[in-house]
């Protein structure tokens, strides 16, 4: 489903990859996994024979994309072992490991400490369990985030809505909600602002930890952006992939 005429995004003047501002990193992969409840964090459990991180790190490693720097953010005692993964699939993709903290949010902003005291440029964050994000989502977000500032993936829902309460329940205009996706991508000056103000529990992405400083724009996502949460998006995982995504 695309966005509604009167709400699609406007076309983005064309930045050239790595031109004038640089781009970075961040890809989060903090988590246990908890929904997954699976042997291991679903970070690294295997798609198409190789762990769900190396698919998202490929991604961001485009050369299309000309993005300088990536950061990977761990779970603290999981370096070793993706290390390890890196070894056994034999991984050169230049990233540095940082180790995340207890929240989403923690780990975000650990991976932002780590890009250092970069003057200028735009950070693209991203969930290391969205491992099939194409090209054209990532470019997008850096695109608008290098003229509004602030940009996000989202798309429409597809199903209908309803909001629920002690009373019941009452239909929702889905006309008027987005689902959110990463990348979120900002300028990084922003984004440490941002994430220099104490965590709140609303904070469920970084589109809202910048709200109160940047209106972020949304760009169109894609919905085979999925986040591997459960092990039925595994399967779907791996049906595009098989489709050639
Ligand atoms: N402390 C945390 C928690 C989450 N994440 C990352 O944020 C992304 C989205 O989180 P989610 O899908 O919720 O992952 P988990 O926290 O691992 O899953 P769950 O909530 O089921 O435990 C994931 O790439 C996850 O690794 C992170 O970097 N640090
Ligand atoms: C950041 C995110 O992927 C945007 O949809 C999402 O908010 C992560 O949520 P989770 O609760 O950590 O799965």
């Amino acid at each position: 489903m695309k966005f509604p005429a009167s709400q699609t995004p406007q076309p983005q003047p064309p930045l050239a990859p790595g031109a004038l501002v640089p781009r970075f990193a961040v890809l989060v992969a903090g988590g246990s996994g908890s929904r997954m409840a699976a042997d291991r964090p679903k970070q690294f459990l295997l798609l198409r024979g190789e762990p769900v991180l190396l698919h998202t790190l490929r991604r961001f490693a485009d050369p299309a994309l000309g993005v300088a720097e990536i950061i990977m953010v761990l779970p603290a005692d999981q370096l070793a072992t993706w290390q390890g993964l890196c070894a056994q699939f034999g991984v050169t993709i230049p990233h540095r490991l940082v180790a995340g903290g207890a929240t989403r949010w923690a780990s975000v902003k650990a991976g932002l400490a780590a890009l250092g005291a970069h003057p200028a440029g735009l950070v693209a964050v991203h969930d290391g369990v969205r491992p099939l994000v194409s090209r054209q989502v990532v470019e997008r977000t850096y695109a608008a985030a290098a003229t509004h500032a602030a940009a996000a993936a989202a798309v429409l829902p597809k199903d209908s809505v309803r909001l629920v309460s002690p009373q019941g329940s009452a239909a929702q205009n889905r006309s008027r909600l987005r689902l959110m996706q990463t990348p979120q991508t900002f300028e990084i000056d922003l984004l440490r602002r941002a994430y220099a103000m104490p965590e709140l529990a609303t904070f469920t992405d970084d589109a809202t930890v910048v709200d109160d400083l940047c209106r972020v724009q949304l760009v169109e996502g894609d919905y085979r952006n999925l986040k591997i949460t459960t092990p039925e998006d595994l399967v779907v995982a791996e049906a595009f992939l098989s489709m050639g995504e």
